[in-house]
């Protein structure tokens, strides 16, 4: 990048196109983003540089353009390496503001956790520019958010600004992953627009309910007069599964899942074919043994947060008997989010407030009534595809062409999530079976709270087709 004083205008002109990939510059007036694309100066920094320190006066005003900074309250930024959940800054963020809108000296440490480039506006740029202004509305609009909601009621106006100091408007699109882990995060998360989805991936293997559904599919007359593989079972679910594909984006996506090699696998913990081996096909869990194709776990929906809502983590506040140590994932929706350290809440807060704080911590189902809820909602799936292929597809299919498949298409992620019951039955103890699917390494993660789970790594699925009488028989 050329220096400020030898850009020429067509210079900045190409600078502000560029930056319009920060969403902190991209939502400024043109005129503005023209202004800063004239006094910007570039600065790139290695893993560990403190680029603010806490204390310090400020005379300069950042915006991340590529790598991570984390937040810290201590003046050398080491705690962001040993914090299990540091609060980080991505690119498309600003930082530093603080000082110079305040006349304060710095509010907390950044510091790299990778290399990164930043992009600095200097003191009498940022208010020559008239930055200022826009920073103060973006303050305002924090604070005046904050105020909106019923757990800062009790707080005085003085608290609620320096909170509002000390966090960020995030935006995260659809699909995007807001917290990959509720269980290691230190932030109260409140959303300011739009909503988000709280998941958590269940287990089918440790759920009591899906063993005894299991039992009951194989003890099911039909099922051992009809075990043919049919294919149409797997197409009954083919785009009815909503959210599969944003799943399947989230194992992907996350660095846990790809430090643990997320495989495109086709044998699937089935080690050799042939009959001699069907011992290998079963695995032992604490409710019996099953074979291990039907080791699956789904990701369930088990809340929607909306508006003013906000994901408390007030855990150590409830007694222990009542803490829901399970890791959950959150998903946005199209958000846009207020995080506020735990920390920084609870030092400030009131008793009153202190006491809102722990009854919004909600008490969501367990796993295996998950499981039920998943097993009764495929159930009704099942039921409803069939009904409308009975009813519709004879008319349906006059008028329409079936498209094409995609030649040698790596995973078919629509059938990739769907368990056929029928084919895995009847294959699991023969062949090993040719299906690509997903592995999710959810049993892997050793923490002392999850040593009671198998050690297996099971098939993220999205529903469970298994063969049933053809309706139109039934309503013969
Ligand atoms: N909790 C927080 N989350 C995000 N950014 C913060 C947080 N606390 C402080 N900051 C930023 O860190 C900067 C440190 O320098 P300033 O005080 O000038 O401005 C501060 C804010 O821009």
């Amino acid at each position: 990048m050329k220096r400020p004083e030898w850009r020429t205008e067509e210079d900045m002109k190409l600078l502000r196109s560029f930056l319009q990939v920060l969403p902190s510059y991209h939502h400024y007036s043109s005129h503005l983003q023209f202004l800063l694309a004239k006094v910007i100066r570039y600065e790139s920094f290695g893993r560990g540089r403190v680029v603010v320190r806490k204390g310090q006066p400020g005379n300069s005003f950042y915006f991340l353009y590529s790598g991570c900074v984390a937040v810290t309250m201590d003046e050398d930024g080491s705690s962001a390496f040993v914090d299990e959940a540091p609060v980080l800054l991505h690119s498309g963020s600003g930082f530093g503001e603080i000082a110079l809108l305040k006349g304060l000296d710095r509010n907390a440490t950044i510091v790299c956790m990778e290399e990164t480039e930043l992009l600095v506006v200097d003191r009498e740029d940022f208010f020559a520019n008239k930055l200022d202004v826009e920073l103060e509305k973006e303050c305002l609009y924090r604070y005046n958010f904050l105020k909106t909601l019923d757990l800062f009621s009790t707080w005085p106006d003085s608290l609620i600004e320096m909170i509002s100091e000390r966090c960020k408007v995030e935006k995260f699109h659809h699909g995007q992953v807001i917290i990959w882990d509720t269980k290691e995060t230190n932030s109260i998360t409140f959303v300011n627009k739009g909503s988000c989805e709280l998941l958590r991936l269940v287990d089918l293997t440790t759920c009591p309910s899906y063993h005894k559904w299991l039992s009951h599919q194989a003890d099911s007359p039909i099922s051992s007069q009809i075990p043919k593989p049919n294919p149409i079972n797997r197409k009954r679910f083919e785009g009815v599964m909503l959210n599969f594909h944003q799943l399947e984006k989230i194992v992907q996506k996350n660095a846990y899942f790809r430090q643990h090699q997320l495989r495109k696998d086709s044998s699937a913990g089935i080690a050799g074919g042939g009959r001699k081996d069907a011992k290998k096909h079963i695995i032992s869990t604490c409710y019996g043994e099953i074979p291990s194709q039907l080791s699956a776990a789904v990701y369930l929906r088990i809340n929607v947060l909306h508006a003013g809502d906000c994901l408390s983590v007030a855990q150590h506040l409830i007694p222990e008997h009542l803490k829901d140590n399970r890791s959950m994932v959150l998903v946005s929706n199209g958000a846009e989010v207020v995080r506020i350290e735990k920390e920084k809440f609870i030092n400030s807060a009131d008793y009153e407030s202190l006491s809102k704080l722990r009854t919004l911590e909600k008490e969501y189902p367990s796993d295996d009534q998950l499981c039920q809820i998943f097993l009764d909602e495929n159930r009704w799936k099942l039921f409803k595809t069939d009904l409308v292929n009975l009813i519709v597809d004879p008319y349906a299919k006059k008028f329409t062409r079936t498209p094409k498949p995609l030649a040698q298409e790596p995973l078919n992620l629509k059938s990739a999530g769907i368990l056929d019951l029928s084919t895995t039955c009847t294959s699991s103890l023969q062949e090993p079976s040719k299906m690509e699917f997903k592995i999710v390494p959810v049993c892997k993660k050793t923490r002392q709270a999850d040593t009671e789970l198998p050690h297996l790594q099971p098939r993220l699925i999205h529903s469970i087709s298994v063969h049933r009488p053809s309706l139109k028989v039934l309503l013969q």
